[in-house]
């Protein structure tokens, strides 16, 4: 038996979609176009790339798009200025700063300086703590994607087991928060657990988001379970470069039930997610109706 292969780009496409046709009817209805400023500091290709990419889909949705690319050598009140002027835009409904940011700036304080409900990351500790007690929040965009997949291919996730391995702010703990709050028992396993194999063979739902490549194995998936592999891993083999997941996907995908790949899977659904986002904080601000499952 080998497992179904949940297709992260189409998926996206049609979360796109959605946005793009809620845009249109906030402007047409309502004269409103949503904006999303992304702020990007120092030349890390990488994020080049997702700011490149995020301002393209922008576009293609009807949304409003602003770039600010700074040197890496902006100091840390010339930001925070820049995203005090950004969250006193009345057009911008958004505002995301691309990770990681250089050495010398202190994430969490320019995080915190987001007006929380303009915070389309979900990062900052007001969203974080709203996540935390079930109240309405921005929800951080790779946990919210992958939340949309496992709905889409389950129906309800009442009473399933899931094991998120990794325990980021940005990935690992909102996932398990929203796991949690589809009523799954949730385990969340980290570089100091104790027999991780036998922790994730008691899974339903792998949410494997640690950073190191290939690291699960197809023998620590239950039969049946459903993986889904955040890991964005660039490796050489044989001479050739290679993006793989953290989950090792030929083992995995021969005993799960179903797997997301990489690349092709959780990766679009950030953006995606982001851009629907940006239509939910766009809607609140205005005291509109949100778009129907396009937020947790
Ligand atoms: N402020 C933020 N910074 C970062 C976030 C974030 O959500 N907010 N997430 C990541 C980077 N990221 C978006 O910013 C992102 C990562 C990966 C993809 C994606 O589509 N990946 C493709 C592969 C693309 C490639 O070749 O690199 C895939 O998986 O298919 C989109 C967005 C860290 N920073
Ligand atoms: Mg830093």
């Amino acid at each position: 038996m080998s497992a179904t292969v949940i297709d992260g780009r189409a998926f996206a496409a049609k979360v796109r979609e959605q946005v793009g046709e809620h845009v249109t009817r906030l402007k047409e209805a309502h004269g409103i176009t949503p904006g999303l400023a992304v702020v990007l500091v120092g030349e890390d290709p990488a994020s080049e790339v997702y700011v490149r990419s995020k301002g393209k889909m922008t576009l293609e949705v009807g949304m409003k798009s602003v770039e600010h690319k700074l040197s890496a050598q902006t100091g840390q009140q010339e930001l925070l200025d820049l995203i005090d002027a950004l969250n006193n835009d009345p057009e911008i409904h958004g505002i995301l700063v691309q990770l990681p940011l250089p050495d010398h700036l202190d994430e969490d304080l320019v995080i915190n300086s987001i007006a929380p409900a303009k915070d389309v990351d979900g990062f900052h500790v007001s969203n974080v703590g709203l996540l935390g007690t079930g109240q309405k929040s921005m929800v951080p965009c790779t946990p919210l994607g992958c939340l949309m997949m496992l709905r889409a291919h389950h129906g309800s996730l009442s009473g399933m087991n899931a094991v998120v391995i990794g325990r980021s702010n940005i990935v690992g703990k909102p996932m398990a928060q929203l796991l949690l709050g589809d009523s799954c028992t949730v385990t969340i396993a980290h570089s100091r657990t104790k027999d991780l194999p036998e922790v994730v063979r008691r899974a339903d739902i792998v949410v494997a988001a640690v950073g190191r490549p290939e690291m699960v194995p197809g023998d620590w998936i239950k039969p049946g379970a459903t993986v889904i592999d955040v890991g964005i891993n660039r490796i050489e083999r044989d001479g050739k470069k290679k993006l793989v997941g953290d989950a090792d996907y030929d083992s995995c995908a021969a005993v799960a039930g179903a797997i997301t790949p990489v690349p092709g899977g959780v990766g679009p659904m950030t953006i995606a997610c982001l851009l629907a986002n940006t239509v939910t904080a766009c809607c609140r601000a205005n005291g509109l109706e949100e778009p129907e499952g396009l937020t947790a």
